[in-house]
C-alpha cells in the first residue's frame, strides 16, 4: 500500500460528497467555480463546504480564466489552501496572483504530446504543481478523457506534478504504476450523472489509488 500517495477529489458539490471523500481519505478535495460547468459553485456555496472541510485536508479551488479582481474575491471569500488555473493563464500572471494572494497556485495543462510536456518548463517558479490532464474538450477539464500516459515515462519533471484525466476506480492503479505519479485528481469518473458524485465510486477510487 503506498501511503504517501495524494488523492484530489474534483468537483464535489454537496457536503455528503465531501465528507466521503475526506472519509476515504481524500488529501485534496475540488471545488469549481466556472459557470458553464455542471459542477459549478457559487462563492457563496463554496465557502460553505471550505467550512467543512477539518485541516489537514487541502481544499482546491478552481478557476477558468478569471480576472484578477473575480480571482482576488474567490480567494476572499472561500479561502482555499490552493487556486488551480484551468483555462489559458500565463505563468507571468500566475505569478502575479501568487506573489499577492500566497495561496499555493496550480496550473493544469492538456497534454496532446511530449511537445506538451517541454513547454511546461515555462511554469517553474510560477507555480507549485502542474495537473497533467486530457487536452480541452467541451469543456476545459473534467471531460472523463484520459490521455498518452506514455508520454510521461522518462521526463525530467522539474516541478512537482499530478495526474489527471478520465481516472476511475478501475484505471486508477495502472495510471499509479505506469505514470509513478505521486498524485491523482479525478472527477467524472466518480459520478453516476454529469455533476452528481456517487460516495460508492469515490471510496473505491481512494482504496485503489491507496493499493497500488
Ligand atoms: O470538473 C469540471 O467541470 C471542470 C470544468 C472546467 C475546468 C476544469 C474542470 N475540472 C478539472 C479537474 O480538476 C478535473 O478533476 C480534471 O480535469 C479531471 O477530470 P475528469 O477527466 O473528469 O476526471
Amino acid at each position: 500500500m503506498s501511503q504517501s500517495t495524494q488523492i484530489k477529489i474534483c468537483g464535489l458539490s454537496t457536503p455528503e460528497t465531501l465528507s466521503a471523500a475526506i472519509g476515504a481519505g481524500a488529501t485534496h478535495v475540488g471545488l469549481v467555480h466556472f459557470e458553464p460547468s455542471p459542477r459549478h459553485l457559487s462563492l457563496e456555496d463554496a465557502a460553505r463546504l471550505r467550512a467543512m472541510v477539518p485541516g489537514g485536508v487541502k481544499v482546491v479551488l478552481l478557476t477558468v480564466n478569471a480576472d484578477v479582481a473575480t480571482t482576488g474575491k474567490a480567494i476572499e471569500l472561500v479561502k482555499p489552501d490552493v487556486i488551480q488555473f484551468h483555462g489559458n493563464e500565463t505563468p507571468e500572471w500566475i505569478k502575479v496572483v501568487r506573489e499577492k494572494t500566497k495561496v499555493e497556485a496550480w496550473k493544469a495543462l492538456g497534454v496532446k504530446d511530449a511537445q506538451t510536456l517541454a513547454n511546461s518548463a515555462r511554469f517553474e517558479g510560477a507555480v507549485d504543481r502542474l495537473l497533467f490532464d486530457a487536452p480541452a474538450k467541451g469543456l476545459p477539464g473534467g471531460n472523463g478523457e484520459t490521455f498518452r500516459w506514455d508520454v510521461l515515462k522518462g521526463f525530467d519533471h522539474r516541478i512537482p506534478w499530478g495526474l489527471a484525466g478520465g481516472l476511475t476506480p478501475d484505471n486508477v492503479a495502472d495510471a499509479i504504476r505506469e505514470t509513478g505519479t505521486d498524485m491523482v485528481d479525478a472527477s467524472s469518473g466518480l459520478e453516476s450523472a454529469p455533476g452528481v458524485k456517487d460516495v460508492d465510486k469515490i471510496a473505491a477510487f481512494c482504496k485503489a489509488a491507496f493499493e497500488a
